[in-house]
């Protein structure tokens, strides 16, 4: 039996996207109801303990930009606290040869330390001309999207260091895709969405501070607060739009509503059908997006054993398995903690493995960087979002080779009664929590006040 219920708007989805329009659309009086298909809130972002350690499966940090964010955690009474940054860090040259420097000038050779200067004030040049918002309407669009980031920076310089280190920032590091499958202007906007490109090289500033309790923290605060308006366990299923609105069907439970947000990553629009089907320009953009796969990896030792050695815990190769290792220590916890990332085709080698060769792969990398204490955690998890049936890949989604000048001006366009929010459809903040917020709010307001 089907309970049906009537609604101002009717939200897909609680993640943060999906309860911000509901925030939102509550303080502006509009009655709703939230429909999320599994059995807990926050979507990509969720605080766990496994095997007695508390963490961080999905979305965790808080950079300095990121003010929707950051506003909202003073709102929700949730505090944060900086990633520990102390000490030493690591860079892996091409070789596999070990450096240790303070963490302030890349280890690399005086010609590849200014080539790799010389490409991020290019970058930076273009993200102040383009922008995060509107990238697709720039005059350079086309030319930038039909070519591959990984062809662009060789046509900038014959560094292959410099090229590998600078892809990575944005290849492995962020939109967690090979720089051969995505554009010079998809790695634009990924720039932009944070400000400029030299702030995503800045691990202080990107990786800034995290939440007290957890991320998931922020979309559970919400979900409390509008109550039995939240139904878990309903995926959606069908959108029918009529003369009076839309009627959204999921598991166990109907909405007759006025307006639908449908607040869910992109590529898992399909798994919904709308009836009558979305436009023909929807049906194709929406198959040139496509999620990352990362595996973020959680190691937990009795102590934070680097912090004796002096090192901070930071570490970087973009040649390396674990491309990246940082100090994930919880607030006020004496254990220590390392998060490590390994991207697109590393982790499709490492997903062949069992687990046990898969978990000593990880490990060993790590120790690399920290030292051979690091093989032996007492608690060893990894996040698997690709097989997470609600997400299916990590962290995000973005579009293929010229599909963001192609598709882009219609990406956040409603069809009808039909809105979308997403972080994967943002300008500033794009792929971040801070993103999803903001999309989830513009919304919202797009249903309050209607052109
Ligand atoms: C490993 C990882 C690390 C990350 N690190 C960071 C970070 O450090 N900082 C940061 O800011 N961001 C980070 N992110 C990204 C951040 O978590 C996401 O951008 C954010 O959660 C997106 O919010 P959203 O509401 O747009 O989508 P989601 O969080 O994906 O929420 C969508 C919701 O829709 C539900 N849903 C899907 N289909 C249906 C359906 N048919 N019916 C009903 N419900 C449905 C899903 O179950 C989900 O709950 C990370 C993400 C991952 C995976």
């Amino acid at each position: 039996m089907s309970t049906i219920i009537d609604r101002d708007v009717a939200i897909v989805g609680a993640g943060p996207a999906g309860l911000m329009a509901a925030r939102t659309l509550r303080a502006a009086g509009r009655t709703v109801a939230v429909l999320e298909a599994r059995d807990r809130v926050g979507g990509r972002t969720w605080s766990d303990v496994i095997d007695g350690a508390f963490l961080e499966i999905g979305g965790q940090w808080v950079s300095p930009d990121q003010d929707v964010l950051r506003d909202l955690l003073d709102e929700l009474g949730l505090e944060t606290y900086p990633r520990h940054r102390d000490g030493d860090s690591v860079y892996l040259t091409p070789d596999g040869t070990r450096i240790r420097y303070d963490g302030s000038v890349f280890p690399a050779g005086e010609k590849t330390i200014s080539e790799i200067e010389r490409l991020t004030g290019i970058l930076d040049g273009l993200v102040a001309e383009i922008g995060a918002d509107r990238p697709w309407a720039h005059p350079l669009a086309r030319e930038l999207d039909t070519v591959s980031f990984h062809s662009w920076l060789r046509q900038q310089s014959g560094d292959e260091e410099a090229c590998n280190a600078v892809g990575l920032f944005i290849a492995g590091g962020m939109l967690t895709k090979p720089a051969h499958s995505f554009s010079t202007l998809q790695a634009v906007l990924m720039a932009a969405s944070a400000g400029s490109f030299s702030h995503l090289t800045d691990e202080d500033y990107i990786l800034d501070r995290r939440v007290v309790g957890g991320m998931q923290e922020v979309s559970l605060r919400i979900a409390a607060s509008l109550g039995e308006d939240v139904h878990l366990g309903a995926p959606v299923r069908t959108i029918t739009t009529g003369p009076d609105g839309v009627t959204v069907v999921a598991d166990g439970i109907t909405v007759r509503a006025h307006h639908v947000v449908v607040a869910v990553p992109p590529p898992l629009y399909t798994r919904i059908s709308f009836d009558p089907p979305l436009p023909r320009r929807q049906h194709q953009m929406h198959q040139h997006l496509s999620m990352g796969l990362v595996i973020k990896v959680h190691a937990v030792y009795d102590t934070p054993f680097w912090r004796a050695d002096g090192l901070s815990g930071t570490g970087f190769g973009s040649g390396s398995l674990v491309q990246e290792v940082y100090d994930n220590t919880n607030h006020g916890d004496s254990r220590g903690t390392l998060v490590g990332f390994i991207s697109d085709e590393k982790a499709d080698q490492l997903f062949a493995l069992d687990t046990a060769e898969r978990r000593r792969r990880i490990l060993e990398s790590i120790a690399v960087f920290l030292g051979d204490q690091a093989l032996a955690p007492v608690v060893y998890y990894e996040s698997d979002w690709g097989s997470e049936e609600w997400t299916r890949g990590a962290y995000g989604a973005s579009f293929d080779l010229g599909g963001l000048s192609r598709y882009g001006s219609d990406v956040r366009t409603p069809v009808g009664p039909i809105h979308w929010a997403c972080s994967d459809i943002a300008g500033a903040g794009f792929q971040h929590v801070d993103g999803a917020l903001r999309m989830g709010r513009a919304a919202a307001e797009a249903i309050i006040n209607p052109m």
